[in-house]
């Protein structure tokens, strides 16, 4: 081998956030590109950068403060669009609706378990905590829709990577939290989970258990490697969640939910919630009937979607957790 190939430029670089489910993922991304492709599969052919985003340095707040979009992506988005990396692996619930220009979301990966998990070390589901129980989770779609359910609950913030949260649990800062099962699955860490919460008693964030990876447009050569990684029926159904999000125009401030799935060859049932961030007045619809392809399901969830802004009526800022001034209260 020569010098100058030694210290050749990897042909793939791969950015990704540095938590260990970023990197147990970008890892799925490289296993499967070099899988697909014999010119990738050679050593140093890839490269794995891993990017520093705003939600991992802001550790102290509840994400729904700091709010804006693409907390867990832009600082990824600009390394791409500078070519700092040519390829980007994120998990789809962290990604906005609307990408960065020029970039591409070009494949999803098989999805995993979509649901959430409910974890706490003394009991054994929601239905088993006792008045005043303590939650900890820091996501307004999880704790809006246990206030909903369960009002003599009582949630509380909880950041931090999951040791940070198992800790807590231990430490009896909270009585029970949640976690996603796909997070949990991809960490072989499944048997944490006390049981996966049924959808209709908690419905997952839109896209949640999917990964995808994005590109630049005009990068012709990455596009080709990276199409055979697209799980074409994931995409369909993330298509669909995704449509739901936009058209609600979801921040980390809105408790949105929504779920696709497929009910038989080429049907899909769509199931979509909003709720107040105190836990009043949830809105859930859903839609059943043949999709095709990614264009239906968009117009599926967008159709869904369109629904409960207009049930919502004039209360949609209030379930957006936007202070509504006047109306005597
Ligand atoms: N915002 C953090 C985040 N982004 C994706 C996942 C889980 C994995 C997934 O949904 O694919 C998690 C952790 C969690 O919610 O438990």
């Amino acid at each position: 081998m020569s010098t100058t190939h030694a210290n050749a430029m990897p042909r793939l670089r791969i950015g990704t956030r540095g938590s260990p489910l970023a990197l147990a993922q970008a890892h799925a991304a490289r296993d499967a590109l070099a899988a697909a492709h014999p010119e990738l599969a050679e050593p140093d052919a890839m490269e794995i950068v891993v990017i520093k985003t705003t939600g991992d340095s802001v550790q102290d707040r509840p994400l729904s403060e700091i709010g804006g979009k693409g907390l867990f992506t832009r600082e990824i988005d600009d390394a791409q669009t500078a070519g700092d990396i040519d390829i980007a692996v994120h998990s789809m619930k962290d990604v906005p609706t609307v990408l960065e220009d020029g970039l591409v979301l070009e494949a999803i990966m098989p999805r995993e378990d979509p649901r959430d998990a409910f974890i706490s070390t003394r009991y054994k589901s929601f239905a088993d905590l006792p008045e005043g129980a303590v939650i900890g989770s820091a996501s307004l779609r999880r704790a809006s829709q246990i206030l909903s359910r369960y009002p003599h609950l009582k949630v509380i913030n909880f950041r931090g990577n999951l040791q940070t949260r198992l800790r807590k649990l231990d430490e009896g800062v909270a009585d029970a939290t949640m976690l996603a099962m796909a997070g949990l699955n991809r960490l072989n860490m499944a048997h944490i989970a006390t049981a996966p919460m049924a959808v209709d008693e908690m419905l997952p964030a839109v896209a949640q258990g999917a990964v995808g990876i994005t590109c630049r447009a005009d990068d012709t050569r990455v596009r080709e490697w990276l199409r055979p990684l697209d799980c074409r029926d994931s995409h369909i159904r993330v298509a669909g969640e995704r449509a739901f999000l936009a058209r609600l125009d979801g921040s980390c401030r809105t408790p949105i939910a929504a779920l696709a799935e497929w009910t038989g060859v080429g049907q899909m049932r769509l199931r979509g919630l909003i709720v107040r961030p105190d836990g009043r007045d949830p809105l859930g619809t859903e839609r059943t009937g043949p999709v095709a392809d990614m264009a239906a399901a968009m117009a599926m969830g967008d159709d869904a979607a369109a629904e409960l802004v207009a049930r919502a009526g004039d209360a949609l800022p209030a379930y957006r957790g936007e202070v509504v001034h006047g109306g005597g209260l």
